[in-house]
């Protein structure tokens, strides 16, 4: 493993990944090994190994087109890998792919709500795909709900909702069933900076109130530096480094370090340019379109 201190060349590719606190991966809670994901002569993600722990907030930061949301896919057993291995709570994504649906939740960076129902039939419908038991369904509806601050909301149709309000009854929507695993990609993409920190501060609650473990995505590295016990920095596929955001700022040895800069250093991209492709940026102005 690459001595990451004191080093302020540029990572490249063919190194080793990078992992200043290498998590152990007996308290680990989802595990990938040499994870890869092909489409057709692409490859999307590259022998990705991870490691996160139960109860740590997890970013998973890179260019356009570096991999998250494949690797998200995956995870969420939305997509099978073409190789490797995942697990998460000791159960594999592909063998086991209805149990760990029973243990995760997915906000996808798309719209998962419908516009066309209030947000408590939204919930309701939910809670019937989870298979919440009868009796259940309406006290947990009310319950994350109050916890998303829409309980006043419940009863309005979904497209009067704003942006931010919409991207709340998606996380209870994800939620309903008290997964394990939290998956967020993109949480906050096409919200102002208001509704954006509301969203942080739920993401905070919800570990601190129910010690979920999440795993985000996100082209805010504020928001990351924010939010984040530890961050993995993919780039064309692969895992560059993983790491603390402040032992990866402290690691620079620069004045005034932000985790722009270490960004930088190990994918030599700004995190707004590279790889976009017409595909990509049309999807996420869609979303930001239909949430703003
Ligand atoms: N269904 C698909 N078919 C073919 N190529 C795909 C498909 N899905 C993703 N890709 C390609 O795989 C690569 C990784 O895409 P992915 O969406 O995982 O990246 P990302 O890091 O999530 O990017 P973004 O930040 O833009 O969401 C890209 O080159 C993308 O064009």
């Amino acid at each position: 493993m690459a001595n990451l201190h004191g080093n302020t060349d540029r990572h490249t590719s063919e190194d080793m990944p990078l992992d200043i606190n290498q998590a152990q991966s007996s308290d680990s809670i989802l595990e990938t090994r040499s994870l890869t994901r092909d489409f057709g002569q692409m490859r999307a993600v590259d022998n990705v190994n991870l490691d996160v722990k139960a109860g740590e907030v997890f970013g998973l930061l890179g260019p356009n087109g570096a991999g998250k949301s494949t690797t998200i896919k995956m995870l969420t057993t939305l997509l099978p890998p073409s190789t490797g291995s995942a697990a998460i709570a000791g159960l594999d994504v592909v063998r086991q792919a209805s149990l760990i649906r029973r243990v995760i939740g997915y906000v996808p960076q798309a719209l998962s709500a419908d516009g066309s129902l209030t947000g408590y039939e939204n919930l309701l419908i939910f809670s019937k795909l989870y298979d919440i038991p009868r009796k259940h369904r309406e006290p947990r509806i009310w319950d994350v709900l109050e916890f998303m601050g829409l309980q006043d909301a419940a009863h309005r149709l979904v497209r009067q909702y704003s942006g931010g309000m919409i991207r709340r009854l998606e996380v209870a929507q994800a939620m309903l069933h008290q997964p394990q695993v939290l998956f967020l990609d993109e949480p906050t993409v096409g919200l102002d900076p208001l509704a954006r920190s509301y969203v942080w501060a739920l993401v905070k609650q919800l570990r601190a109130e129910y010690g979920t473990t999440i795993i985000l995505t996100t082209h805010f590295l504020e928001e990351a530096d924010s939010l984040c016990d530890r961050v993995a920095i993919m780039q064309a596929g692969k895992v560059v480094v993983t790491g603390i955001p402040s032992e990866l700022k402290a690691s620079l040895n620069r004045e005034n370090t932000t985790l722009d800069d270490v960004f930088i250093h190990y994918t030599g991209d700004q995190i707004t340019t590279g790889g976009t492709n017409y595909r990509e940026v049309s999807r996420t102005r869609r979303t930001a379109r239909r949430l703003g």
